[in-house]
């Protein structure tokens, strides 16, 4: 089997994951994905109403963190994970620009499973990219993509296998 698929078997196991509840408009929603996250002693992360407290590092989430800081050039503190369970398991549209990521973060993200697209919408001319991303994508959002983009994991009848995805950031204090 191939190694990203293997290791999408170690972390499916291996993290905590979740359904949390964010606030949407006021009303609680359930997020449409599975969510694990790790990082430096207790880092927090809010987003939507949601606060989530960092797990303590596991010895292969640390490893691939360092794979990924060898490959981007860039440390990370923390890591978000996302298991898509199917087809229907999604991220709606979203920039990461919460202020705790400062301005311009490179996060990068790690495929491991099934195949989703990865879409972006420039905010103002509206222009659209798909990215598909295989098992074992490697995607570095830096520089202003955050401020002048958008970026979703759409829903979709072709997906066979579940996927999980590690977004690795820097948490500012
Ligand atoms: O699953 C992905 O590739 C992206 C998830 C995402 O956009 C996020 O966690 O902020
Ligand atoms: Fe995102």
């Amino acid at each position: 089997m191939a190694r990203s698929l293997q290791l999408y078997d170690e972390l499916a196991r291996q993290l905590a994951w979740s359904r949390d509840t964010i606030v949407l408009y006021g009303k609680p929603v359930q997020i449409p994905r599975l969510q694990a996250w790790y990082g430096d002693n207790g880092l927090d992360y809010t987003y939507s109403g949601l606060t989530l407290t960092a797990r303590p590092w596991l010895p292969l989430l640390a490893e691939l963190k360092h794979m990924v800081e060898v490959k981007s050039g860039v440390r990370f503190n923390a890591v978000l994970a996302n298991l898509y369970r199917d087809g229907n398991d999604t991220v709606g549209w979203h920039s990461d620009d919460e202020p705790e990521l400062g301005e311009n973060p490179v996060i990068v993200s790690l495929s491991f499973g099934g195949e989703r697209n990865f879409n972006f919408k420039h905010k103002m001319s509206g222009e659209k990219l798909t990215i598909p991303l295989k098992s074992g994508s490697l995607l570095i959002m830096a520089g202003e993509t955050q401020r002048c983009w958008q970026h979703c994991v759409p829903r979709t009848k072709k997906a066979k296998l579940p996927r999980i995805s590690l977004t690795f950031r820097q948490i500012k204090s």
